[in-house]
């Protein structure tokens, strides 16, 4: 599992760890583990080397341009030309400035220097960064973005909050971002994931911290019970530790969750999804639904509802009936909503799915119909997209646009699933799941081609059959968005546009790659 803990967090982790080590120790292990990333990235690219290299420095006000200097002191000794661009030169971190000087760097305030470097290190904000960057640092990464260097963040770029990932003005584009101890929400969430460019982790030792975080959780090396520090697959999992706020399902989890049949197994063991879905006028979102969840690791799927007819000739394996949820037999989960329409009829459907006692997955209509209630079951799964959250959010009394929706995921999914006690699943560019509380989790696979009509429809077919295959919401929801994610990955070859069809056929292959080792997740 990857994690991702919040800054008032790291604080209290750092705070506990600086308190006993020699003073700077923290910034110098930052600082070597950025040198040495830089190093290998100039020596992979262009121009092959660290010796005679042009590194730029951005130096904000904080300890974030700390980092920054003290690394580029290190590249100096090792011959690269570096220069520093002093964002606030009253305010600059004195022991940074002087570490680089000594080493042979210089300060500037030539902007060709950041069309000309081979690697810029945007040591603008980190942690300590709110709202939008400042209009000093503007320039640079204009010109930063214009030239050919490789941009290096330090800790997180600048201009993305690291709690929500919001990016409220500009912000550095980096291609590499070395992340300090763990990462940070911000990190994984979009906007702000799209900024970080490929994320590497640096060790800073805060595994070691163990005692009372800020918020009052315990600050260990979690439940590998490895002792002192636990740095396990540097490039995906930084720390072990507890008190995390979002995490991301790697390929080793999903293998862990998937249902397998055993010896004991029959077809009802397995579990069974019913699917309340489509309509007359959309008979296709039944089909796209029911087509998914056959391949969802259920032993068999029921239909309930007026695409019966479709249904059955798309899917002879579905077991269909024309009545309601309430007329379907037994399920152990039921999926209600993709393609419903909003009528009389699409209204009992959902009450009955609602009041079967099984777990529910609302979609689509089902939660424009759901929003009137303002309350869910404390098992449902709802799985609007930005749109479908801005009506469940008005029928808890919050009045938000989409844009702020898909700004602020975390915060909505979260707001979400306190108002309506249950399991949210907010899909978009970067799909979150969570409950009312406990970690969120944020899915690391996925392709903007999975933005096509009847996706969706495609989601939630498969995540109701992996609810009724006994996962739980949280689980059930970030599986399936996990498999969703790779199955569109593998159907569109990255650029290739699909169908919702093709994501379905995609899903055996998904599946396949994430119950083996070999690694699935980008
Ligand atoms: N605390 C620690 O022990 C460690 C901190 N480290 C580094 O220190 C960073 C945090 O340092 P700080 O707490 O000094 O905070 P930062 O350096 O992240 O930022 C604070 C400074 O940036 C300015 N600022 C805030 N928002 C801004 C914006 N939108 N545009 C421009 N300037 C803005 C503030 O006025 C303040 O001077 C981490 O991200 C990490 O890089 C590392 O050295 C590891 C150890
Ligand atoms: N920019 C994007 N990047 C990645 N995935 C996306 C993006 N936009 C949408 N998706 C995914 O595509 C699917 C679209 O679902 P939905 O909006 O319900 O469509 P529909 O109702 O047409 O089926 C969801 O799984 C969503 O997470
Ligand atoms: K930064």
């Amino acid at each position: 599992m990857r994690r991702a803990h919040a800054v008032e967090w790291v604080r209290a982790a750092e705070g506990e760890l600086i308190a006993r080590l020699p003073e700077g120790t923290l910034m110098q292990r930052a600082a070597a583990g950025l040198a040495a990333t830089c190093a290998e990235l100039l020596r992979e690219g262009v121009p092959g080397r660290v010796y005679a290299s042009r590194v730029l420095v951005l130096a904000g006000s904080g300890d974030n341009g700390g980092d920054a200097l003290y690394a580029g002191a290190r590249l100096a000794r090792r011959g690269a030309r570096v220069r520093a661009a002093l964002l606030a030169p009253a305010r600059v971190h004195a022991g940074g400035l002087a570490a680089l000087l000594a080493a042979g760097g210089r300060v500037t305030d030539d902007l060709a220097e950041a069309e000309r470097a081979d690697l810029v290190l945007d040591g603008i904000v980190g942690i300590g960064g709110r709202g939008p960057l400042r209009d000093t640092a503007l320039p640079w990464v204009d010109a930063a973005g214009r030239g050919a260097a490789t941009v290096v963040a330090v800790d997180l770029p600048s201009g993305v909050d690291p709690d929500s990932g919001a990016v409220p003005g500009a912000a550095v584009h980096a291609d590499v971002t070395v992340t300090f101890g763990t990462h940070k929400p911000g990190l994984l969430v979009d906007p702000g994931a799209s900024y970080a460019g490929v994320v590497r982790p640096v060790d800073i030792g805060l595994g070691e911290v163990r005692g009372a975080g800020a918020d009052g959780e315990a600050l260990s090396t979690g439940a590998s019970g490895a002792a002192g520090r636990s740095l396990r697959g540097a490039d995906t999992t930084p720390l072990l530790l507890d008190g995390h706020v979002v995490e991301a399902l790697q390929q080793e989890d999903v293998a862990a969750l998937l249902p397998a049949p055993d010896a004991e197994s029959d077809k009802y063991r397995r579990g069974v999804v019913g699917i309340a879905a489509g309509s007359a006028r959309y008979p296709g979102a039944a089909v796209l639904a029911v087509g998914a969840a056959l391949h969802g690791g259920v032993g068999a799927v029921r239909y309930a509802g007026a695409a019966a007819r479709e249904v059955v000739r798309a899917h002879p394996e579905a077991l269909v009936g024309e009545g309601g949820p309430k007329d379907a037999g037994r399920v152990q989960a039921w999926v209600v909503g993709p393609g419903l329409s909003q009528d009389a009829e699409a209204e009992r459907a959902v009450e009955e799915a609602l009041d079967a006692g099984v777990p529910v997955l609302v979609d689509a209509d089902g939660l424009r119909l759901l929003a009137r209630r303002g309350a869910a079951p404390a098992d449902a799964l709802l799985t609007p997209h930005a749109g479908e959250a801005v009506a469940l959010l008005a029928g808890i009394g919050v009045t938000a646009t989409s844009a702020q929706v898909e700004a602020e995921r975390l915060r909505f999914a979260r707001e979400l699933a306190r108002g309506y006690g249950c399991t949210v699943l907010l899909k978009g560019s970067t799909t979150v799941v969570t409950g009312p509380h406990g970690p969120a989790r944020v899915n690391p696979t996925g392709t903007a081609q999975l933005a096509t009509a009847g996706s969706g429809d495609v989601l939630s077919g498969l995540a109701g059959a992996l609810l009724a295959a006994g996962l739980t919401p949280l689980d059930a929801g970030s599986v399936a968005a996990y498999l969703h994610g790779l199955a569109g990955r593998l159907a569109s070859g990255g650029d290739v546009p699909v169908a919702a069809g093709a994501i379905t056929a995609a899903l055996p292959e998904a599946w396949r790659r994430s119950c083996h080792s070999g690694g699935a997740t980008g």
